[in-house]
């Protein structure tokens, strides 16, 4: 059974037409305008969160770094000494997908630690969206497996019954609904899915505004909101959870491309923002994040250097670098360097 509050559901880009809010809806079970008159609170199973038995963490190595075979790294800081496989959060393990004739991913396979800020790179259509959506389980891959935990998840989230690890995607456009308070967004999950009473839900929303540094900003509409807020109504969102549910999961964040249209003290913002909702980083409030681990899709250079520890590239549908944030850009991979670059000369053809 899963019931994450802040787990966002479905693709960034809607294929059919539907309109975001309106997919969601669809995701979520209901339509947004029965919204306000639903109070059953009863919980229900949703497309979202992951697997496995909760198992005792390492000390904290966000600098840890692992090979899964299918990349190479440089000046490799932190190398891990044993096969010792207890803080994988998620693994990607020789993940193929297509879309028609298209091919997409090929035999892609990256682990995510706890206590790890990944982030993915490479060129503008190669998959990195689609990699994050087969992590949350919104996409099922061709061919390879995802594990959680552990645990091989079978096919998407929605298919089946999981515990042990939250899952939350962010998305590019903040997907708020527009007919929903900022209160009524950040909450939604908890009102339609948990025990909660309005006020505590009411309460909770607060906190998670007050830690992306939000205050007073609950009744209003997203309409009345800047970019950069309603990208942090997103993370506020995202970080909300059931404080009901005894059963005390990590969380992994996925971002995809969270600073994108943002100028760049917005996205310094955001930036700093994600780093602060991660369990070494200090929320707006003085508080510990809670986020374990996250992931974060970006083509921002200030994002990967300010929010990220270790890169994985992503190119013709398999990972060709890994490394470092730092490795960037001293790399001698071609690959890495015209991209770090910004060259039109190099492996990398448009
Ligand atoms: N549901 C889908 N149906 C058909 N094609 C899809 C679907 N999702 C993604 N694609 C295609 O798969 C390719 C990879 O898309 P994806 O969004 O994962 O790339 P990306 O690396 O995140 O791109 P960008 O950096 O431009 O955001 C694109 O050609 C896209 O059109």
């Amino acid at each position: 059974m899963v019931s994450l509050p802040s787990t966002l559901l479905f693709p960034l880009t809607i294929q059919n037409g539907d309109s975001l809010c309106t997919t969601l809806a669809a995701v979520y079970g209901k339509a947004v305008n029965s919204f306000s008159n639903k109070q059953s609170k009863k919980h229900r199973k949703v497309a979202c969160a992951c697997v496995a038995p909760p198992r005792n963490w390492k000390s904290d190595e966000s600098s840890a770094i692992k090979f899964n075979g299918s990349s190479k790294s440089e000046h490799l800081s932190v190398v891990r000494d044993t096969e010792d496989d207890s803080d994988v959060l998620i693994e990607c393990r020789e993940v193929y997908k297509s879309f028609g004739e298209k091919k997409i991913l090929n035999g892609v396979s990256f682990k995510i630690r706890h206590g790890e800020a990944v982030g993915i790179i490479g060129p503008s259509g190669t998959g990195k969206s689609t990699v994050l959506k087969i992590i949350a389980g919104l996409l099922a891959p061709d061919k390879g497996e995802v594990y959680i935990r552990g645990r091989k998840r079978a096919g998407l989230i929605s298919d089946e019954e999981i515990s042990g690890l939250r899952i939350g995607l962010v998305f590019q456009s903040a997907a708020l609904f527009d007919s929903l308070t900022v209160r009524e967004n950040v909450g939604f999950l908890l009102y339609e899915n948990s025990n909660m009473s309005d006020n505590q839900i009411s309460e909770l929303v607060k906190e998670c505004l007050a830690a992306v540094g939000l205050k007073g900003v609950e009744d209003r509409l997203p309409s009345e909101l800047s970019g950069g807020m309603k990208k942090r109504v997103a993370l506020a969102r995202s970080i909300l959870y059931d404080i009901t549910n005894d059963s005390i999961e990590p969380e992994v964040l996925l971002y995809d491309e969270p600073t994108a249209g943002l100028d760049p003290i917005a996205s310094t913002v955001v930036e700093d923002l994600i780093r602060s909702v991660h369990i070494k980083g200090r929320d707006a409030v003085g508080k510990p994040g809670k986020i374990a681990s996250y992931v974060v899709v970006t083509h921002q250079h200030s994002t990967i250097k300010r929010a990220i520890d270790r890169l994985l590239f992503l190119h013709k549908g398999k990972i060709v670098w890994e490394g470092m944030t730092r490795e960037f850009t001293t790399s001698t991979n071609p690959i890495v360097q015209q991209f770090a670059t910004g060259s039109l000369d190099g492996p990398i053809k448009y």
